[in-house]
């Protein structure tokens, strides 16, 4: 049965008591996959993390700069999302000698994402699309209710990244993210929420999207 995970009424988004997104209406359903999209500086990120703050349960987010500890392994990133699965001494202890068994869940979800191999590596020694897969992995072990991430994919290719939503979708059974590739966006989500002068303009399927609509968003 769909359950509606979040509301915003008609609310007014921003910082600093500065307005990014004006009179925003939107819920949010279990089992939808939502694509926030706009142009650079529309409001995706604040609307992201608005939705975010409403939401109730396990909720796994992959931040736009990835939230990484560069000197950390890729193993000690993605452990990170299960940090508050355990006790302190458990995670201190996992800091400084992980166990066989922990070391294999963690490479389970690195090898669902392309980084076989490389769970000792500090992730400041990573390229770009590899912290990503590192920050997805990391939401793949924390698993939950609903995804969340800020461009997660924008530095992997088109079909990589298309493969990476798939392990999300596998994972997660409600998803919402914001991204820059409108055919990335298309091809994966069931409804498109446009952002464009402050407001949502797009409420709909990728198929009644028009091209004209698309386009709009970015002018
Ligand atoms: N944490 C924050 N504190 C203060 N202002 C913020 C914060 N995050 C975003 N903003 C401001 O909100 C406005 C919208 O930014 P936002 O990051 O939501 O857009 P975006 O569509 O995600 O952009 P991009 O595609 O470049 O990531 C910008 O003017 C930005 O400076």
């Amino acid at each position: 049965m769909t359950r509606v995970l979040a509301t915003l009424e008609n609310e007014d988004l921003g910082w600093d008591g500065k307005t990014v997104l004006a009179g925003v209406s939107l819920s949010v359903a279990s089992g939808e996959r939502l694509a926030l999209l706009g142009k650079s500086g529309a409001g995706k990120s604040t609307l992201l993390t608005t939705i975010y703050s409403r939401l109730l349960g396990r909720i796994a987010y992959v931040p736009q700069d990835t939230g990484l500890v560069g000197p950390l392994s890729a193993f000690h990133n993605v452990w990170m999302g299960r940090l508050d699965d355990h006790r302190t001494a458990r995670n201190l202890r996992t800091l400084v000698w992980p166990s066989k068994a922990e070391r294999a869940t963690v490479d389970t979800v690195l090898d669902a994402t392309g980084l076989s191999g490389l769970g000792r590596r500090p992730v400041m020694n990573l390229s770009g699309g590899q912290k990503q897969r590192v920050a997805l992995s990391r939401a793949l072990l924390r698993g939950g209710d609903v995804v969340l991430a800020d461009e997660p994919v924008s530095a992997v290719d088109v079909t990589q990244g298309a493969e990476l939503l798939a392990r999300l979708d596998e994972t997660f059974a409600t998803s919402v993210i914001a991204m820059h590739d409108v055919e990335m966006a298309k091809g994966w989500a069931t409804r498109i929420i446009g952002i464009a002068g402050g407001r949502i303009v797009l409420d709909c399927t990728p198929t009644e999207a028009s091209d004209a609509d698309i386009a709009a968003l970015y002018v």
